[in-house]
């Protein structure tokens, strides 16, 4: 197999938005109003085990016959199930009301499909020159919407200060397709009821919040051309506060639009999908698998899978944070960005010791230990009992870590070889502290290192660097089995990944450095990548739904694995030929 088939499952690119990109499968939900709050929402309309059953006036009339709608009053509105649902089962698919691109991938993709540039390339808009198509036929459909765009789109670029400005943020731009939307389908539309019944925290949002909101209403007040509060009734908005209101519905409610390898592209607004609450250990992902059979498939659509067995009545739950994340960072996300302390089975769950931070046995028992932190630095193997003695090291070398990541990130597209000499240093230091590949930021540090070396591999492809590369994904997916439950999309994405690296045509052939070396060489490698690509389509068809293959990650991977069984075949056919070619000498005794 060749790089380049390895690159068109993954295009690696930036995303900087107002909405927090959650590990891909992303959501960022919650209310600034109280989960009491009834206003806006449906009623009441009876109880069962504790839970109101929501009338939903005929809202959200695309939830299927098998989910329902109830509230509690600890997370508000849920979404439950009705009847059970296998692992792996699509429990939900719509287009979402609004997707929108982030700048940074404005010029390679399509703003009506979100597809990537087809190989004939995307047509540009010749009037606002700042959104792009794949063809005629996507830039037809989405007129209806973008004339508006189209125009304030022009005007934000006369006046951006600088080029680099001239295309507002992704926030700005989904608010403004809101809005337009809302008067395109008619203020009283189920489309923006449907909008308006997304949960608001204007009533509690922190002065940071506050203040950063306020700055964004400012900005789509100019975006769409208003030039005065009594303007805004155009839009169905009686005053600035209602624009803060739909602010925070919108920065609590939005999901991450995400490739089919789970990169981030841009924002997701689908108010149905939004009423499922969270939990660190999710039993359902939002994704957009794009493996639709049909022809006629508006995407990008979103999918909500069952990544696990889900019974009558149970809580269908999504995560809106990273969970390779440990709990304090987890719970601090949740609080800042979506106004709620996690209560979920494995934040109150006492375990003795969490992956996410845990390092090997002082003593090599090969048992774990929990991570010292700054307020608990006394730490021992769960198994043998040993005591970690090195605590301030440990403590040092977890705080450089953060420090290494965090700088590193920033650098990922401004200087990539920076970011990747310090991801390089920070590995074998975090290593011999004793930290376990799924330790936090030891396995975010690995994701990184493993962007970085892919994003090298397609400049020059030496037999070093790939080797480098496959040991970096064997790492981090490594690290994600300790931490995601069989069948997580991220465990899937990462296994296919690390496959197909193993399948990449080696470029040179090294010397051989005994049994034990990893990545192997030859038909050893081959036979490596297949087994491991089978992996990966076993988690795909459960992460990405079996009803679409497993997406299409999934459906690359099929190929792949058709193409490595005829490689392998030849490899062992051409070894047969050699052993019968080859006469056998005899050997004198
Ligand atoms: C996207 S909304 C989910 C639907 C929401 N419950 C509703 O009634 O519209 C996210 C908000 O739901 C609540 N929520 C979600 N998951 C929760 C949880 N595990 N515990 C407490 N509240 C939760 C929080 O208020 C959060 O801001």
């Amino acid at each position: 197999m060749s790089f380049s088939d390895l690159r068109s499952a993954r295009q690696s690119k930036q995303y900087r938005s107002c909405v927090k990109a959650v590990a891909s499968i992303a959501q960022a939900a919650p209310p600034l109003r109280s989960a009491n709050d009834k206003s806006e929402r449906g009623t009441p309309a009876g109880t069962s085990d504790g839970c109101e059953v929501v009338d939903l006036k005929g809202l959200h009339q695309s939830l299927p016959s098998y989910l329902k709608i109830r509230k509690t009053d600890r997370a508000g509105r849920g979404v439950y199930a009705k009847n059970a649902s296998k692992t792996g089962s699509v429990l939900f698919f719509r287009k979402p009301h609004v997707s929108v691109l982030s700048t940074s991938c404005i010029d390679t993709h399509c703003s009506s499909c979100c597809e990537p540039a087809p190989d004939s390339g995307l047509r540009r808009c010749t009037r606002c020159r700042s959104v792009w198509y794949c063809g005629i036929k996507c830039q037809n459909s989405d007129w209806s919407l973008h004339k508006n765009e189209c125009i304030a789109l022009q005007r934000w670029a006369t006046s951006a200060p600088s080029p680099e400005l001239a295309i507002p943020s992704d926030a700005i731009r989904c608010l403004g397709r809101i809005l337009w939307s809302a008067q395109k389908e008619g203020l009283d539309s189920l489309w923006t009821r449907e909008i308006y019944t997304m949960q608001s925290h204007r009533s509690s949002l922190p002065p940071s919040a506050f203040e950063s909101h306020t700055h964004l209403a400012h900005s789509i007040v100019r975006y769409v051309g208003v030039s005065s509060p009594t303007e805004l009734a155009a839009f169905g908005l009686s005053s600035a506060g209602d624009l803060v209101d739909l602010i925070s519905r919108f920065t609590t409610n939005t999901f991450t639009l995400t490739s089919p390898s789970l990169t981030p592209l841009g924002v997701s607004v689908c108010p149905t999908i939004a009423l499922a609450n969270h939990s660190c250990d999710p039993n359902a992902v939002i994704v957009f698998p794009r493996a639709s059979s049909d022809p006629q498939a508006q995407e990008p659509l979103m999918h909500l899978v069952a990544i696990k067995d889900i019974a009558p009545d149970e809580e269908v739950l999504t995560a809106y944070v990273d969970t390779t994340l440990p709990q304090a960072k987890r719970q601090r996300e949740l609080e800042e960005t979506y106004n709620f302390s996690c209560g979920c089975a494995l934040c109150s769950k006492k375990l003795t010791i969490d992956p996410r931070a845990s390092m090997w046995c002082p003593e090599k028992c090969g048992g774990t230990c929990p991570v010292p932190t700054e307020e608990n630095n006394f730490s021992r193997c769960t198994q043998c009992r040993a005591v970690v003695s090195s605590t301030n090291a440990v403590l040092d070398a977890l705080r450089l870590g953060q420090e290494a990541l965090d700088k590193a990130s920033f650098l990922q597209y401004k200087d990539p070889r920076r970011a990747e000499r310090l991801t390089a240093n920070m590995i074998p230091i975090l290593s011999s502290a004793g930290l376990t590949p799924s330790c936090h930021p030891l396995l975010a540090i690995y994701r990184l290192r493993l962007e970085l070396l892919i994003a090298s591999l397609s400049s020059s492809i030496t037999q070093e660097v790939l080797d480098e590369t496959i040991r970096t994904a064997a790492k981090y997916s490594a690290g994600l089995t300790s931490v995601l439950s069989p069948g997580h999309p991220v465990r899937g994405v990462a296994l296919a990944e690390l496959g197909k690296l193993l399948a990449v045509d080696e470029p040179s052939s090294p010397a051989t450095g005994g049994e034990t070396k990893f990545p192997p060489s030859g038909a050893a490698r081959l036979r490596l990548a297949y087994e491991t690509l089978v992996r990966a389509r076993d988690e795909l068809v459960v992460g990405f739904g079996s009803q679409t293959g497993g997406g299409l990650v999934g459906q690359e991977v099929r190929e792949t694995l058709i193409r490595l069984e005829k490689e392998l075949g030849v490899w062992t056919q051409g070894i047969r030929n050699v052993i019968v070619d080859t006469p056998v000498e005899k050997t004198s005794q």
